[in-house]
């Protein structure tokens, strides 16, 4: 399976022999088709063996498939799907999950897996699929290529195995918008038409703020391309949640009580899912549930309970569902009119990973259908189209028309995708050092997906050697505020925390060969601090240590600690600087773990102030480790951040990892025991940042405050829960909405109060300090409330500072904190994460 990504169940070549006088649409294309059409002498498997035992060989072949063969295209296999078509998902317990080329480690997407592949893979030019909940749309954005669910109805759906009538349809995939386009025509049996310009794009935020990744992302690069082809004079905002929920009455049948105000989802386009779903439930029954309660077939896990519950499933709302989907029709058609276009994610976030637990995928699939039942319950054309990478991992935005203005969406796909290409260029390049925006990261991708196999990854090796001699890798990581939650954090409490602009900068080269050097050198560049090491040295010292695996992070053991100790006491740190034993320590077993025994020279400078409560060591590890994995094949955010977790122990003790968390990932995130929730801040925050100078041990202080815990673990337990109280609430403050000065005002004082009982419970913690009572003596004077952040007995102390507080009273605080020695800066919170990028230097 695993040669061809897996994509194919089986590989065959099928022409059709034409004699046709015109001149044929798809000649010298190649395709594939889902296992769900038939073709004439072969079973269609529908994704399972038990379906493809019980079943014959199909007499003749599908129009659809039929139609482009006739257009001159060549079949060349039948793909792999998911089992009876009831997965977004694309894993597959009997054929083996095809692989994703732009996401290894990703699942692909389904139903139509295989046929998405084939395309991302570019084993074919186009393929075939069925899109009934979201089969094609979902796979195409998971895999960064183009996938079309055409208007309900209108390809024919004769030779297909159906999953649920109502919604089914026959759509496809390619990777050029051309081809898709021409596909599309044959399909359609549409003739060629000149471009209709659109004449309104909404763009509605409640969809937008579904997505997982910064929604700008992906909306500036859609209304930058269309301003610049059409006018930015057509792009309208809207709700759509309140649109449907307006317009289509009998939804409230689906509406759930209680879900109206949930955060994350929008509670009318859950409804329209629900009564999607509902519907589905019961065609499918209709169509297999007698095959299925015969055969009890062996289904994989999440597809055998849906498959089962659609069997078992009553015939309640049925009519409902149909009214559902007309009203929702002709409400759909009086928004867009004939040329308008609605523009929304196709999914809320990129691929989960592989193997993903069901139950995890629950909240996913949620949001997922709430955007995918928009095409699916009013039967409008939609089309998925790839906007480059976030984070290494695909993004798409879907563009939806009016039912039966296929050929009008296809060719504004056309129109718009050059524009779209570049667009993301220029977004990508102002992003500047970003992970996934380089130059080298892209050619390796390129590589590894072009399906060359081993002679592919043999040059790329070479390759990769070459370019290492004449780079310079640059990495730059935040550090971090904490706005509740820590030291509670380490004792698995909530805590809400923050990138700031401030950074610690890496830089990492290799010699070249005739530079004749075998040293590893280490240069803290701010406190002229230079370390060498001959690699033979380090790699006789650590000897026992044992082989490295850069894609596997491991702790470093006590014993290990001891060797390395040893070979930075080699070097004579001036006692004022011997806190940075510690940060060199973590430096030798990441770059070793990661890099083996070579020779490099790795340089480190940092804005941020040390040991003073912002994540400096943070920031060091996790530069460093993206540094590290740069060149190699895993450079996943996941992996920098779970080295630099190593790294932060060694420095830290016994570290929550919520540190080095917000420094590989930026944002304002909730952390507790290693889960990451993002934030979306519905509110600009801005903080005064006062650092005491007093210079402290995070290590030290974890430790007194388990000690103190050990002393009175019921007192202190009760101090934790209350913390995490605090925590969640300052989450959900940050995330509500507030659309005026007066609402903004109310949660500011809602902050303020409550960062004034975090501190109140640090102080029981036993980790504040004169110097930061002091600061908070001051800030009350002006009526400002502050709190410790990081792990306190000095360091640094946040200060809100209200959006409609005057300049003046700012300045006077600044002074006041000034005279009395301090450092004061105003920060920006909640940026990116760790980037990096590559120079010649040659
Ligand atoms: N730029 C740097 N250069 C050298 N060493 C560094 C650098 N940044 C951090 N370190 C190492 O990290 C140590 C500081 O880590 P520590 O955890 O005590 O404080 P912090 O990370 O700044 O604060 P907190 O963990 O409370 O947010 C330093 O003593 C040093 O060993
Ligand atoms: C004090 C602490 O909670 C935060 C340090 O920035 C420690 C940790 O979470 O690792």
């Amino acid at each position: 399976m695993e040669s061809d990504n897996g994509a194919f169940m089986e590989k065959f070549i099928l022409e059709a022999s034409s004699s046709s006088p015109h001149e044929l649409a798809l000649k010298g294309l190649t395709f594939a088709v889902k296992d769900i059409f038939d073709l004439d002498g072969y079973v269609t498997g529908f994704g399972n063996p038990d379906w493809a035992r019980t079943h014959s060989a199909a007499t003749s072949t599908a129009p659809a498939v039929l139609a482009v063969l006739r257009e001159g295209a060549t079949c060349i296999g039948k793909t792999v799907m998911d089992e009876m078509a009831y997965s977004i998902n694309g894993e597959n317990k009997h054929y083996g999950t095809p692989k994703n080329p732009c996401a290894p480690d990703r699942v692909p997407g389904g139903s139509s897996s295989g046929s998405a592949v084939a395309v991302a893979a570019m084993l074919v030019d186009f393929s075939l699929g069925t899109d009934t909940g979201g089969s094609v749309r979902v796979p195409a954005s998971f895999c960064g290529i183009l996938g079309f669910r055409p208007s309900h109805g209108v390809v024919s759906t004769t030779g297909v195995i159906p999953m649920a009538q109502s919604f089914d349809t026959v759509g496809w995939f390619a990777r050029d918008a051309e081809i898709l386009n021409r596909v599309g025509r044959v399909l359609l049996q549409l003739p060629i038409v000149e471009p209709v310009k659109p004449s309104h794009i909404i763009i509605p935020e409640d969809c937008f703020q579904l997505l997982s990744i910064p929604s700008d992302r992906v909306t500036t690069v859609l209304v930058k391309s269309v301003e610049k082809l059409f006018g930015g004079h057509i792009i309208k905002s809207a709700n759509l949640g309140d649109y449907v929920k307006d317009n289509v009455p009998t939804l409230k049948h689906f509406m759930v009580k209680g879900h109206e105000n949930q955060e994350y989802n929008v509670a009318s386009l859950v409804a329209l899912s629900s009564a999607l779903r509902q519907l589905q439930r019961h065609e499918f029954k209709n169509n297999h549930g007698e095959w299925v309660s015969t055969v009890k077939p062996d289904l994989g896990p999440g597809i055998s309970e849906r498959v089962w519950e659609a069997v078992r499933s009553t015939d309640e709302n049925i009519d409902v569902c149909t009214s559902v989907k007309t009203e929702l029709r002709a409400a759909f058609t009086a928004l867009l009119g004939d040329f308008g276009i609605l523009a929304i994610p196709t999914t809320p976030g990129p691929p989960p990973k592989l193997q993903t637990e069901p139950t995890t995928l629950e909240t996913f699939r949620v949001g997922a259908f709430s955007l995918l039942a928009v095409a699916g319950v009013s039967g409008f054309c939609q089309v998925s189209i790839p906007l480059g990478t976030y984070d290494n991992l695909p993004v798409e935005v879907s563009m939806l028309a009016k039912h039966g203005s296929d050929g009008f969406l296809l060719n504004l796909v056309e129109t718009l995708y050059e524009t779209l290409k570049k667009q993301i260029e220029i977004t990508q390049e102002q992003s500047g050092l970003e992970l996934n925006k380089l130059p080298l990261f892209s050619r390796i991708m390129e590589l590894q997906s072009d399906g060359l196999g081993s002679e592919a990854s043999k040059m790329f090796n070479w390759e990769r050697e070459r370019e290492r001699e004449r780079m310079e890798v640059r990495a730059r990581a935040p550090g971090k505020i904490i706005l509740a939650g820590e030291h509670a954090v380490v004792h698995r409490s909530t805590a809400v925390a923050a990138s700031i602009d401030l950074y610690t900068y890496v830089s990492l080269s290799f010699p070249t060969h005739s530079d004749n050097d075998d040293k590893l050198k280490l240069h803290f560049k701010d406190m002229d601090l230079e370390f060498s090491w001959p690699v033979g040295r380090i790699k006789a010292a650590l000897s026992k240590v044992g082989s490295n695996d850069s894609s596997s992070p491991k702790s470093c053991s006590p014993e290990t600690i001891k060797l390395i100790a040893t070979l930075v006491e080699e070097h004579n740190i001036p006692e004022a600087n011997i806190t940075l034993a510690a940060g060199v320590s973590a430096f030798l077993w990441l770059y070793t773990s990661i890099q083996g025994y070579k020779p490099a020279k790795v340089v480190i400078t940092s804005e941020l102030p040390l040991s003073s409560g912002l994540a400096s060591s943070s920031a060091l590890c996790v530069s460093l480790c993206a540094a590290l994995l740069a060149l190699s094949d895993s450079n996943e955010l996941d992996l920098v951040n779970k080295w630099a977790f190593e790294g932060e122990k060694i420095i830290h003790g016994k570290p929550s990892g919520i540190d080095n968390t917000v420094s590989t990932y930026g944002n304002m995130i909730k952390f507790r025991s290693g889960e990451l929730t993002r934030l979306r801040s519905n509110m600009p925050l801005k903080m005064l940042i006062t650092n005491t100078k007093i210079g402290r041990n995070t290590k030290a202080l974890v430790a007194s405050v388990s000690e103190r815990t050990f002393r009175h673990p019921i007192a202190m337990a009760s101090v934790f829960k209350a913390v995490d109280s605090i925590s969640n609430e300052v989450a959900t403050i940050i995330q509500s909405p507030a659309h005026d000065d007066i609402a903004i005002t109310e949660k500011e004082d809602k902050l303020e109060e409550l960062m004034e009982m975090n501190q109140g419970l640090l102080q029981c913690m036993g980790v504040s300090h004169a110097s930061i009572e002091t600061v908070l003596r001051t800030t009350l004077k002006f009526k400002l409330a502050s709190k410790l952040t990081g792990a306190g007995g000095g360091g640094c102390v946040l200060t809100l500072l209200p959006t409609l507080l005057s300049g003046t009273v700012v300045d006077k605080v600044i002074a006041e904190l000034e005279a009395c020695g301090f450092q004061c800066l105003i920060a920006g919170i909640g940026g990116k994460g760790v980037q990096i990028c590559f120079d010649s230097l040659s």
